[in-house]
């Protein structure tokens, strides 16, 4: 048989998923490694370093040039962190499964401090994503933000290097890497809620691809698909603005019971609005879209229009 394809970001973290699909698929369906064929393809995202992902096209910057590899049949799969991926996906293409859940939360990792609380007056904490600066900055409105943009090695590095004093990354990533203890206070999802689909990898496919698609089937997580159908659900009703912060957690309960928690906040941290509900599983996408059109109703049309606006042109 021919290897099967799969493409990836050339990231540490992004070579590690692509491992770890590579494995599970392994193991599901007793091939080696020799049947699979790791493709590295390069993104805007992979590219674009100096600038806030909001301002450069947020969501599809590390998926496009992958998607369009699936589409045109130089790969067969392409593998994801999900929290990247836009929810409307090209057509043709689906997400044919997802992987069982990492830690979904983040971790502060301080250079002048081990924690949030401790954190010393004015400091500088460096960060591209809207959400964390947001909730941080609710929790802490004397820091200052910088952007800390490139993969989690060169962040890091721009850490221990000292320009700035702390930066926050999804436990997630510094797991698949092996590298947890870099953490130095890991934050609960209550006090820091999580990104939608943090945690998880997805594995897209085209979609009359038939004998891909039951390949990856197989190795597709419910528990893990369910939370993201809502997490991505709420996502989507959002119609997905990069400059919204955004923040999602779904978990199932007992007895087919899917709990679901969801947060919107303006960028300087000074507006939150929150719901937290459950519902049956069978309904996980809905419950994200309810979730959602409460929180826009009951933020009212003043707290988008004040920083939500497109920018002058010029
Ligand atoms: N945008 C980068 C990105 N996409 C997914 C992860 C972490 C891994 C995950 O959430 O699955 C990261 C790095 C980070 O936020 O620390």
């Amino acid at each position: 048989m021919t290897a099967l394809r799969i493409g990836t970001r050339g990231s540490q973290l992004a070579l590690a998923q692509a491992s770890e699909v590579r494995a599970r698929l392994m193991a599901a369906h007793g091939m080696d490694e020799a049947d699979f064929e790791i493709t590295v393809i390069s993104t805007a995202g992979d590219r674009i370093l100096d600038r806030p992902l909001s301002e450069v096209g947020g969501k599809g910057l590390f998926t496009k040039e992958i998607e369009e590899a699936l589409a045109s049949g130089r790969i067969d799969i392409a593998v994801h962190s999900s929290k990247d991926m836009a929810t409307a996906i090209p057509e043709g293409l689906v997400l044919a499964a997802f992987l069982p859940r990492e830690d979904v939360r983040d971790a502060f990792i301080g250079r002048t401090a081990e924690t949030i609380a401790t954190l010393p007056e004015g400091a500088l904490v460096g960060s591209a994503s809207l959400r964390r600066q947001a909730i941080l900055k609710r929790m802490r409105p004397d820091l200052r933000f910088v952007i800390l943009r490139g993969n989690v090695q060169t962040r890091l590095r721009k850490l221990a290097a000292g320009e700035v004093d702390a930066t926050l990354l999804a436990i997630a990533g510094l797991n698949r890497m092996g590298m947890a203890e870099a953490a130095t206070e890991i934050l609960s999802t209550e006090d820091f809620m999580p990104a939608p689909g943090q945690g998880a990898i997805c594995i897209e496919a085209r979609g009359d691809d038939e004998a891909t698609l039951a390949m990856v089937r197989a190795i597709d997580d419910l528990e893990t698909t369910t939370a993201l159908l809502a997490e991505r659900g709420f996502l989507a009703e959002l119609d997905g603005s990069c400059r919204t912060p955004i923040a999602a957690h779904a978990t199932l309960g007992a007895n087919g019971t899917l709990n679901f928690a969801g947060m919107i906040l303006t960028p300087d941290g000074t507006a939150m609005h929150e719901t937290r509900r459950t519902g049956l599983v069978g309904d996980a996408a809905s419950i994200g879209r309810l979730a959602a059109q409460f929180l826009v109703e009951e933020a009212g049309p003043h707290f988008f229009a004040s920083w939500n606006a497109p920018a002058e042109p010029g």
